[in-house]
């Protein structure tokens, strides 16, 4: 018998990305003060607008905020920089704000936008770049989920034929162009780097595209019989003004 064509596909990476999910200590929060709240929540916006205004410089990366729905998590802030090293004091950075000693740890996620080249680069640099170094879309929804591909005694992606893998992310990509206006996708990869092998943030206008498009995908087999998939995240982009009437109620 031959052996298995076994063959990685090339990928390319892009920015970093840190997701960032925190609960909001409401007992110890409410207790404080109004004139400390007020002080601290002052200090947070000063670091959130530090940190979106990368978005000016060219390659800089991009930052925002979102309020996130379910006990899972209160707040999120996802940030995207070229180099890695950026995403640690942005971790720090947020540590050091005093208001951090009431945003508990609920989840994180580091990995590294990445395309897959099954289908080769594109021959225009333009598309490449924005793919590689985006700007988080302004979308008012965002949807995260940490995704693995199966590696099971009956379905195992990576034994797989390169050229079946090819195949059956052609069909993948084909439901998802369906999606292509409604929701922007970033995929970004996380072998090596945290506990599930892929990262997917979705963005669109209305979180019912998130739930009609993950639900069409379950159908497709990369996904119905190849994945398996972490916690799902839903957040709503945070302006200063909604970060404030959240943690002042006005
Ligand atoms: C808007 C929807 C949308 C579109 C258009 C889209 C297209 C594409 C293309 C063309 C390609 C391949 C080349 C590349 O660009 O990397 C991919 C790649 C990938 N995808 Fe995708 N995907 C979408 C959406 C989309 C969703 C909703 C999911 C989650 C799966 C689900 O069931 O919940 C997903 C996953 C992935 C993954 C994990 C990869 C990497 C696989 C690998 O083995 O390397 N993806 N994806």
């Amino acid at each position: 018998m031959a052996a298995p064509e076994v063959e990685a596909p090339e990928t390319i990476e892009g920015y970093w990305v840190l997701h960032d999910f925190r609960r909001i200590d409401w007992p110890r929060w409410r207790s404080l003060p109004e004139a400390a709240r007020s002080r601290l929540l002052e200090e947070l916006l000063g670091f959130l607008g530090e940190c979106a205004s990368v978005e000016g410089v060219e390659r800089g990366g991009s930052s925002r905020a979102y309020r996130v729905i379910t006990q899972k998590a209160d707040l999120a802030v996802i940030h995207f920089r070229p180099d890695p090293a950026q995403l640690f004091d942005l971790q720090a950075g947020l540590w050091r704000c005093g208001i951090a000693d009431f945003l508990l740890p609920a989840y994180s996620y580091f990995s590294v936008i990445e395309l897959s080249l099954y289908r080769g680069p594109s021959s225009r640099p333009e598309v490449m770049e924005r793919r590689l170094y985006p700007r988080i879309p302004d979308r008012r929804y965002m949807c995260f989920y940490p995704m693995n591909k199966r590696r099971g005694e009956r379905y195992n992606w990576y034994d797989l034929p390169a050229s079946e893998r090819r195949e059956m992310m052609k069909g993948h990509g084909r439901v998802g162009h369906k999606y292509a206006e409604q929701v922007t996708q970033i995929i970004t990869g996380s072998q090596g780097l945290d506990d599930w092998e892929w990262g997917v943030t979705l963005f669109a206008d209305h979180p019912i595209h998130f739930k009609k498009l993950v639900y069409e995908m379950r159908f497709d087999p990369a996904s119905s019989r190849y994945a398996e998939f972490g916690p799902f995240y839903i957040g709503m982009t945070a302006s200063p003004q909604d970060i404030t009437a959240l943690l002042l109620g006005s």
